[in-house]
């Protein structure tokens, strides 16, 4: 130990130095015991290990605590580098000679021996010493450096462990606020339970105050009783009155019609002892007067040549002019007509009758059969021309031009030039004054028509056919229950009389809105009496003139039917100005309704109209027009669809065609025998599905008026004048002149004939109108029922939006059964007659049957 007192003395350091030195002493020990087992080192060196102790254990404490938290070395780890960094000077220092030594002197320490120290061992531990010295000092540097390291360690965790506390110290501080805003929750919570509480209480204890306003009402009711009984007792007195003026009515009816049989019969009398009187004279002369009317007409031909060429210029001078006389003009037709029109076809010419024999014996009313059968059959005798001559002179100074090719009926419907609006109508309209009006739409010509037919033109425009298609539909639920009601009784039924009904009420109410009602008003009641409007319009239209159907003298001097078109036509007239007049006033006393989507034809045409006496008389010629125009001819034209759809029964041509009809129908109004109607009716389907959805329909409708046409066209044509240029046709390849003639548009014919429509002109076949090649060979104008040209028919768009509705209604549900005239078994078939259209000659009897589907 003497020796560590010695170099205590000399060093003596502070603490720290002490520390050091003492640290120095340790290496040598430790050289020591680093060769014994730890065992013997701890039980052997108890005084330095002390020490080291110490050191290790406030070290480690220091280390520890920031080691708890992160230890990036741990104390093993650091104690292990401790350990190592000497090793290379105990290596250096500590030879193997030395060992035993230092073993010897250690084992050798209890026993103190007397040694004598050499100056070089001196200065050679000396020299170890400051080496040691030198290593332990970067030791304590490295124990300072790792100290630091962790004492930043420490200092990160202890800002961790601040920040993790100030979240916790937030987080309480909301679960706080939560508490007291639960807090405040509850007490408002029943503050509002209370008042609630409160005023449901007062509520229900106001309860018992209704007392009075029930008192209240009791009086009101009762007064109201009151009140009705008083109206009651009105009422019984206006329907007596209303009674006693119908009796007076009646009454006056009766004698009326007594005055008018008694007026009938004198005149018929009178008249009839007239003819009788004219006849014989004239069956007495009769050779007579034909052998010198020959002579008369040479001599009035060279007469009126004379006037033209010599009087005429004269004469113009004293009157404006003088070749429009009409006795002489007459009676040189019969000549003049041979010479102008001689290049066109006609029949054979009976040198004084011309082709009234002809005439007589192919369109005697007596056939039955409308008068295009007979001009079919001179055309064929003709061998089928573009147009032909029927001469009716000497009865007629005009005689008609019959076209069977599109060519030169467009000639006369087309504007040109000449005419601004087509060639004027034929004089024979004339005959249809009493039913149509002196005014009508029909019949008008020049600015007049114009003016007229733009008034009108908006009300039939398809979008506006479209607002009132309900009216439609409705109407024809209406036709379809009817035959449905036939179908149960299996009676044999006119089919005329329901469609002449169902159209009848369409037109009425689309022009006027006036239903009549006609399809569920029994016969002779109502507008049907003897003395309604219905009827009058029916008999005006069997009085009104038969056009083409031949001379039929009786026509013109049968005093009782003179009288009763007067008087047919006043009652007409009458009925509806009175409806009229009602809707105008109506009109006037709502609000105006700018509207215009379910208007009233007649409304929309008098809108900007002050409706003064005149003009409302114009328009009742116009409702009549419409009546004329549109009844007989749209229910022909459903009748003859029914015709047609009745031959699948026996035709597997035509079953082909309907069973297609039925697919396009089940494929567009859904499946249902009758649900066409109940899906047109929906808002916008008619319009959706009518127009372009049905091709094949529509198809069958057109075909059914190609060979079915129930009207046509008859213009005239004024003759060369200085005002009226000559009109021209080619007819067999010659420019013939055709001005000065009556010219009849003959659809039958046109319609039929193989070089416009092909070989199978007369074949019932729906698909031509979906060959578009063969359409587009097809002549324009080729085929025409509603005529063409600006005076086509205005209500062709209503005709066949009724076609439709009609079909989609009745194909899939009903089937029908001609009834006589089949055209089976040797029977005639159905055709058409003459009343004003061509209409079925038998009115189409029918019976009906459910399909056995439905
Ligand atoms: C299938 C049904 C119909 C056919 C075949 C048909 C045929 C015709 C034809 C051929 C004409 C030309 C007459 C001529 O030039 O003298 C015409 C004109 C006329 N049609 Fe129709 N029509 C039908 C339905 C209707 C309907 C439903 C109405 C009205 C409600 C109507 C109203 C008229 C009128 C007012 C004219 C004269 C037009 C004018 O000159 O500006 N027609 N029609």
């Amino acid at each position: 130990m003497a020796e560590v007192a010695p170099s205590r003395s000399r060093t003596d350091p502070p603490a720290p130095e002490q520390h050091r030195s003492e640290r120095t002493l340790i290496p040598r020990r430790l050289h020591a015991s680093s060769f014994r087992s730890k065992g013997q080192y701890n039980s052997g060196n108890h005084h330095h290990h002390h020490h080291h102790h110490r050191y290790r254990d406030s070290a480690k404490e220091t280390v520890q605590s920031a080691i708890e938290l992160k230890p990036p070395i741990t104390f093993d780890h650091l104690l292990r580098r401790e350990r190592k960094s000497p090793a290379p000077s105990r290596r250096g220092s500590g030879t193997a000679q030395q060992q035993p030594q230092v073993d010897g002197s250690a084992s050798v320490e209890d026993e103190p021996v007397q040694r004598v120290v050499r100056p070089e061992e001196v200065a050679k531990a000396k020299k170890e010493n400051a080496k040691r010295e030198e290593e332990l000092r970067e030791s304590l540097k490295s124990v300072e450096e790792v100290g630091m390291s962790s004492t930043r360690q420490l200092d990160d965790t202890y800002y961790a462990i601040l920040e993790k506390a100030s979240m916790l110290r937030s987080t309480v501080a909301s679960l706080q606020r939560l508490a007291d805003e639960c807090r405040t929750m509850h007490t408002s919570f029943e503050e509002d339970t209370t008042k609630l509480d409160r005023d449901t209480k007062q509520n229900v204890e106001s309860f018992g105050n209704f007392d009075h306003q029930e008192k209240r009402i009791n009086e009101l009711v009762d007064k109201l009783q009151q009140l009705r009984g008083r109206t009651n007792q009105l009422n019984d007195r206006l329907e007596s009155a209303r009674l006693r003026v119908e009796a007076y009515e009646k009454n006056e009816n009766v004698k009326q019609s007594r005055r008018r049989t008694r007026w009938n019969i004198t005149w018929a009398t009178l008249l009839g002892v007239l003819l009788l009187f004219v006849s014989i004279l004239l069956a007495r002369n009769r050779r007579a007067v034909g052998q010198q009317l020959d002579i008369v007409g040479e001599h009035l031909v060279w007469l009126e040549d004379f006037a033209g060429d010599v009087v005429g210029p004269i004469a113009t001078k004293l009157r404006p002019s003088p070749s429009e006389d009409p006795y002489l003009h007459a009676a040189v037709y019969t000549y003049r007509i041979r010479q102008r029109y001689h290049d066109i076809p006609s029949l054979p010419r009976h040198w004084f009758w011309g082709n009234l024999q002809a005439i007589g014996e192919k369109c005697n009313p007596k056939l039955g059969r409308h008068p295009d059968y007979g001009f079919e059959e001179m055309w064929n005798e003709l061998e089928r021309p573009p147009a032909f001559l029927v001469d009716l002179a000497p009865i007629d100074r005009l005689s008609f031009l019959v076209v069977g090719e599109p060519q030169i009926a467009e000639t006369v419907v087309q504007p040109s030039t000449e005419y601004k609006y087509s060639v004027p109508k034929s004089d024979t309209m004339e005959a249809a004054k009493p039913l149509i009006g002196k005014e009508s739409l029909i019949t008008a010509e020049g600015e007049e028509w114009r003016s007229l037919r733009k008034r009108f033109n908006r009300g039939f425009a398809p979008a506006h056919l479209h607002n009132l298609s309900p009216l439609i539909i409705s109407k024809t639920q209406v036709f379809v229950k009817r035959i449905q009601d036939g179908a149960k009784t299996g009676s044999v039924v006119p089919l005329k009389e329901l469609s002449q009904d169902l159209t009848t009420d369409i037109i009425t109410q689309l022009a006027i809105k006036k239903d009549f009602e006609s399809q569920s008003i029994p016969e002779g009641e109502g507008p049907k009496s003897t003395f309604g409007v219905l009827t009058a319009s029916r008999i005006l239209s069997t009085l009104v003139g038969k056009v083409g159907q031949g001379f039929d003298p009786t026509q013109f001097l049968d005093p009782v039917r003179r009288l009763k078109l007067w008087y047919y036509e006043r009652v007409f007239d009458r009925e509806l100005y009175r409806v009229l007049s009602q809707k105008i006033e109506q009109e006037k006393l709502q609000p105006k309704k700018k509207d215009a989507s379910a208007k009233a034809i007649v409304q929309l045409a008098l809108a900007d109209i002050e409706p003064t006496e005149a003009v409302l008389r114009n328009t009742v010629a116009q409702i009549k027009s419409f009546l004329f125009a549109g009844q007989d001819t749209t229910a022909t034209l459903i009748q003859w669809l029914c015709y047609e759809l009745s031959k699948a029964d026996y035709d597997p041509r035509y079953r082909k065609i309907v069973d297609r009809l039925e697919a396009e129908h089940n494929a567009v109004f859904g499946p249902g025998a009758f649900s066409a109607l109940n899906m047109l009716k929906q808002p916008g389907k008619a319009e959706e599905l009518l127009g372009t959805r049905i091709p094949y329909t529509t198809a069958f409708i057109k075909e059914t008026l190609r060979l079915h046409p129930p009207a046509g066209t008859a213009r005239l044509i004024p003759a060369a004048s200085k005002t009226s240029p000559p009109i021209y046709a080619s007819i067999n390849g010659q420019s013939t002149r055709i001005d000065g003639l009556r010219v009849y548009n003959c659809q039958w014919i046109i319609h039929r004939n193989p070089k416009v429509w092909g070989e199978d002109a007369h074949v019932f076949n729906p698909d031509r109108w979906l060959d578009e090649a063969y359409m587009s060979k097809l002549a324009p104008g080729a085929w025409r029922p509603f005529e063409r040209g600006p005076r086509n028919c205005i209500g062709q768009e209503l005709a066949l939006l009724e076609g439709k509705v009609v079909m989609a209604a009745v194909t899939r549900g009903l089937r029908f059964e001609k009834v006589g005239f089949t055209g089976r078994d040797g029977e005639k078939e159905v055709w058409g007659i003459h009343h004003v259209t061509t209409v079925p000659n038998d009115g189409m009897m029918m019976r009906f049957h459910l399909r056995k589907e439905s």
